[in-house]
């Protein structure tokens, strides 16, 4: 399926703990994107909020959405709904979402090529570790996080996204932020 929709989604997939999160965070603080909330049977982090982080969702809840994709990462559900997507787009004609890489292959899948881009946000593996410490993370949430398939699958990126994704190394902010914007100016504007 090739959905054509009003407006275009930039999706932020890559190595855990690169700063996919903060990145969004700065799209939607400096460049006029909306963020496509998605749902998650994940224990809420100290100073997440439903409706604004998350979807905080049961085992139950959880498969009562309708998906455009969800998946299993590291132990838990998540996923993305059609509602969800229509909404963000729909309010400034730019949306911005976070996913892993397998998430992120479905939508290039699914959406037609001018409605969605992907940037893959890469870190070295030596750091994610201190990355996740840094968010509060503790040693054995990181230790699973990291010993996960998902996690291992989305050190690289995958054939499905080769030629198709941006890849920025995220390693001093300032100059990562640099880098986005400019990526932004040359997609969207
Ligand atoms: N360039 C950077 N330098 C130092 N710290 C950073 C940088 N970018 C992000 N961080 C910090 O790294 C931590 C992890 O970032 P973030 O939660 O955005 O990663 P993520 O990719 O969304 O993680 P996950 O894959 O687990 O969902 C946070 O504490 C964030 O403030
Ligand atoms: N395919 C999807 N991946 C998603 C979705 N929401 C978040 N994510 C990705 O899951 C992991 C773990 O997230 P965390 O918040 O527990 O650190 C990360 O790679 C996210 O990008 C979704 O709806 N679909």
């Amino acid at each position: 399926m090739m959905e054509r929709l009003k407006g275009k989604l930039l999706i932020l997939c890559g190595v855990p703990g690169s700063g996919k999160t903060t990145l969004q965070n700065y799209l939607l603080a400096n460049h006029g994107f909306t963020k496509v909330i998605t749902h998650t049977t994940r224990p809420k982090r100290v100073g997440e909020i439903n409706g604004i982080d998350y979807y905080f969702e049961d085992k139950t809840s959880f498969f009562t959405k309708n998906y455009l994709e969800s998946v299993s990462y590291a132990g838990n559900y998540y996923g993305s709904s059609y509602e969800g997507l229509k909404q963000a787009l729909q309010a400034k004609g730019r949306a911005v979402i976070v996913l892993d890489t397998k998430g992120a292959a479905t939508y290039v899948a699914k959406l037609a090529p001018e409605n969605v881009v992907v940037v893959f946000v890469k870190i070295p593996r030596e750091i994610q570790a201190k990355r996740l410490q840094k968010r509060g993370d503790s040693p054995s949430q990181i230790k699973q996080r990291l010993a996960s398939q998902e996690a291992k699958r989305d050190q690289k990126l995958p054939k499905a996204l080769e030629n198709q994704a941006y890849e920025l190394e995220n390693l001093d902010l300032s100059k990562t932020y640099q880098k986005l914007s400019a990526f932004v100016t040359a997609t969207f504007e």
